[in-house]
């Protein structure tokens, strides 16, 4: 119930929608009270020669009109849902992708890719199929046989306070099989989530498990997953083929009643022929809504259980957002100080960094070394924003700050790392993505990046130039173009801070000297942070920071007990 009123209170094309469906739902009400009573007058007129002062092919003639008019009604209807159940979807679909760009670093960390893609896609349509169809139909479930009754009240009391007795108790058995149902579609659209994020891991692993031919085991996966995913499937299902049979059984009993009742007094002469006729004709239809939504239940669930999956994103609290961020501009930073910073990792019993005291200058060069695991990515997780500390204090010209996530840190920072992401599309995009809020920059400034990264003899070789198309689909990049690619990016970034994890890691000897070499230059008057391996590279540095992991006491100069630091 929450979900919906949220829905109407927060998708701004349901009420207006909520509202045609009320004034269509009454057009259609009326009409259908009129084409019951003149086809109760036709039959009338035809059989029994009443009403004596009507024309018999007038009424069949107006019978037809109210028919189209009616048949006019209902596909307006089904348009206009159509219509604003789209542009709902737009809506939504553009408010959670907004929402998705401008969370930090730290909430997409948390979020599995297959969940976001499952909510984007399957989500969305979930939610379209349910404002188009169940919403439009619970309305006029409502609307039509409130009318209705009103008309039988009037006509015959006695089959009136029938279908009164029978309504409520398709409604409260309703209730009750929804009740049961709504945690069932949740699980379902749960395993669903589950079943896409498997499915997309093991697209992305897919060479590594064939290298290992475990491919078999990944088969086996799925299939579990799926299997689980299609029991879930059949459950809401059966709940809702039980809710439609609960539906027909209420409804036919109903309409049963009300003939045996306008029958058994026909017989007595207790009732008049044409009233009757027309009650019978409209008996059915106080029921057809009723049962129509019955067919919709499965959608409407689906819809619901995607609703709330896709407003807990858009709820989803922008981790670092409300830090105070210290009153300097951040590209004018003189010293930023770590003190006792520790990060612990959720479920970790131990820190991942301990302690951690150093001060980094401005225009400072600053090697980190260490064995694996000792925290080297960590600390540049925490220096580039992506990552908050547990514990401790990261002061910024003095300044106390809790965290660096936040927009205006991470809009002078640059971090390069062991395999830089190529976008599948033109190496033009490849590179302008770099420059802040979708710049574009002239060809040869993009060519002049290129070719302080070293990448000018590549480019020439390429058939389209900067509009060639490289990464997935388009030409593949070796690992040695994708770190030069980076630095290219770098260049055109032009942030005050660089970080740099082992990016010349997995490189043969002959390129890494070339990208180190490369990226000294790009060093220049920036304030630099590089965790490596290569003493060679670490002697370029003005110091080289150690860091020896939990477990070891040989770290140099970083741990601080009494709060002053390195
Ligand atoms: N997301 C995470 N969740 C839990 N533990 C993590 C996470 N990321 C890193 N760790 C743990 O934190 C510790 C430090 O990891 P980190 O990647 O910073 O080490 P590193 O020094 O960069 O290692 P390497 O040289 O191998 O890249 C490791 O023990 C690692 O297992």
């Amino acid at each position: 119930m929450g979900i919906q009123r949220r829905l109407i209170r927060e998708i701004s094309s349901v009420r207006p929608l909520m509202v045609w469906m009320v004034v269509l739902g009454l057009c259609s009400s009326i009409l259908l009270l009129l084409q019951a009573h003149l086809m109760a007058d036709c039959i009338g007129s035809l059989f029994l020669h009443v009403p004596k002062h009507r024309n018999l092919v007038v009424m069949v003639g107006e019978l037809a009109v109210v028919f189209l008019v009616r048949s006019l009604v209902g596909a307006i209807a089904g348009f206009v849902a159509a219509r604003f159940a789209a542009n709902a979807k737009l809506d939504i679909r553009a408010r959670w992708l907004s929402k998705l760009f401008t969370l930090s670093p730290l909430n997409i960390e948390r979020m599995q890719t297959g969940e976001l893609v499952t909510a984007a896609v399957s989500g969305i349509d979930n939610l379209e199929s349910y404002l188009a169809r169940y919403l439009p139909q619970s309305v006029e479930a409502v609307m039509v046989p409130v009318v209705l009754l009103i008309n039988i009240f009037q006509l015959d009391w006695i089959s009136a306070t029938l279908l009164c007795i029978a309504a409520p108790l398709i409604v409260f058995f309703m209730i009750l099989l929804g009740k049961g149902a709504d945690s069932m579609a949740k699980k379902q659209w749960h395993l669903l989530e589950n079943l896409s994020a498997n499915f997309l891991e093991l697209i992305e692993g897919l060479l590594t498990l064939k290298l290992f031919s475990r491919s078999a085991d990944a088969k086996r996966l799925l299939a579990h997953i799926g299997d689980a995913n299609r029991v879930a499937t059949m459950k809401t299902l059966r709940v809702a083929f039980l809710s439609s049979f609960v539906l027909e059984l209420f409804a036919t009993l109903g309409t049963g009643a009300v003939a045996l009742a306008l029958g058994l007094r026909l017989l007595h002469a207790d009732l008049a022929f044409i009233p009757a006729l027309t009650v019978l004709l409209l008996a059915p239809e106080f029921f057809q809504p009723i049962r129509a939504l019955g067919t919709e239940f499965h959608a409407g669930l689906n819809g619901l259980a995607a609703a709330e999956s896709l407003f807990a994103m858009l709820d989803e609290r922008e981790d670092g957002a409300d830090v105070p961020i210290p009153v300097v501009s951040f590209s004018e930073v003189q010293a930023i100080r770590f003190v006792d910073v520790c990060v612990r990792y959720p479920g970790q019993r131990e820190d991942s960094l301990q302690e951690l005291c150093l001060t980094i200058h401005r225009g400072e060069k600053i090697a980190v070394t260490g064995p694996s695991g000792s925290g080297k990515t960590t600390f540049l997780q925490l220096l580039s924003g992506t990552l908050s500390p547990s514990s401790g204090v990261i002061e910024v010209d003095g300044q106390s700050c809790s965290t660096l996530s936040c927009a205006a840190w991470r809009n002078n920072v640059t971090l390069l790392n062991q395999a830089p992401y190529i976008f599948s599309g033109t190496l033009r995009e490849n590179l302008q993505m770099a420059l802040p809020g979708g710049d574009t920059m002239a060809d040869n400034a993009l060519q002049e990046a290129l070719l302080k990264a070293g990448l000018r003899d590549w480019l020439r070789s390429l058939p389209g130039g900067l509009d060639t198309r490289i990464g997935d689909g388009g030409r593949q990049v070796s690992g040695g173009e994708a770190q030069r690619i980076a630095i290219a990016r770098a260049w055109l970034r032009q942030s005050p801070f660089l970080l740099l994890d082992e990016p010349t890691a997995n490189l043969d000897p002959l390129t890494a000297a070339e990208i180190e070499t490369a990226i000294t230059a790009l060093t220049e008057n920036r304030t630099v942070v590089v965790v490596t391996h290569d003493p060679g590279f670490s002697r370029r540095m003005d110091r080289v920071i150690r860091l020896a992991g939990a477990d070891s006491s040989d770290e140099e100069g970083t741990r601080c007990k009494d709060g002053t630091g390195y």
